[in-house]
């Protein structure tokens, strides 16, 4: 039951789990921002570019997609069933992460943190929040029917230990900057 529930948490949230992975990846170049600044501070800063976005988006729609494909063999090999992903869903949960990551920048920097400053908690449920949140407006019958309690309250409490974990392996790996 447990195992069963921190599989398909596992499972339902990867294509929110790769985009920001993938921005960090591919990312780089023209900042979203394109520079500007309120109250004298950048709004994102150079952290947050169109590219990584981009590159973040399509990386996780296509994971869920990919995922489509191999539900039905890895249902059955684990004996219970997995969650599909909806076009609309996929899609929500990618951008939604995305989106809840450059939402935490623009909180960072109001808040005078300079690009690439911790935030504890914050760094490690940003994306969370915005997926589920875009995927809730994007596909509600899908989402009710997947995100039940036990499943959103795993989500929750799994997230942040991976994050830490593989951001770690990321900054070991050289692949970022900074271990968060
Ligand atoms: C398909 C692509 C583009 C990349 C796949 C690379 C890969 C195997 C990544 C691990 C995937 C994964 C499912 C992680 C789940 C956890 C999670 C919550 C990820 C959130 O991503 C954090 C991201 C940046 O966060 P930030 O924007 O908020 O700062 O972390 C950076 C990650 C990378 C640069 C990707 C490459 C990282 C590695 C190769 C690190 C190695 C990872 C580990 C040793 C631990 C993985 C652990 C588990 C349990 C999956
Ligand atoms: N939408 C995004 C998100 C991330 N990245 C890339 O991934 C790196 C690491 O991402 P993150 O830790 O989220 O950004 P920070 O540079 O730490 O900036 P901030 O303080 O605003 O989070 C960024 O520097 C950037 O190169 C990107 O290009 N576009
Ligand atoms: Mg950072």
């Amino acid at each position: 039951m447990v195992v069963s529930l921190v599989v398909t948490a596992f499972w339902a949230m990867l294509p929110a789990y790769i985009p920001n992975n993938a921005a960090v990846l591919a990312g780089g170049g023209r900042p979203i921002d394109g520079g500007r600044t309120m109250d004298g501070r950048r709004i994102l800063g150079d952290g947050k570019t169109w590219r990584g976005t981009a590159a973040g988006t399509i990386a996780g729609l296509a994971v869920a997609l990919a995922l489509n494909v191999v539900q039905p063999t890895v249902s059955s090999l684990l004996g219970f069933s997995l969650p599909t992903f909806p076009l609309a869903a996929g899609f929500g949960l990618a951008l939604g992460a995305m989106l809840g990551d450059i939402g935490a920048s623009f909180l960072k920097r109001r808040t005078g943190r300079e690009r690439g400053a911790a935030f504890p908690g914050l760094d490690q449920l940003d994306f969370v929040v915005g997926a589920l949140v875009l995927a809730l407006v994007f596909a509600p019958a899908w989402f009710t029917a997947t995100f039940t309690l036990p499943l959103l309250t795993v989500v929750l409490v799994m997230t942040p230990v991976l994050h830490v974990v593989t951001n770690v392996g990321a900054y070991v790996l050289g692949l970022k900057n900074e271990p968060w």
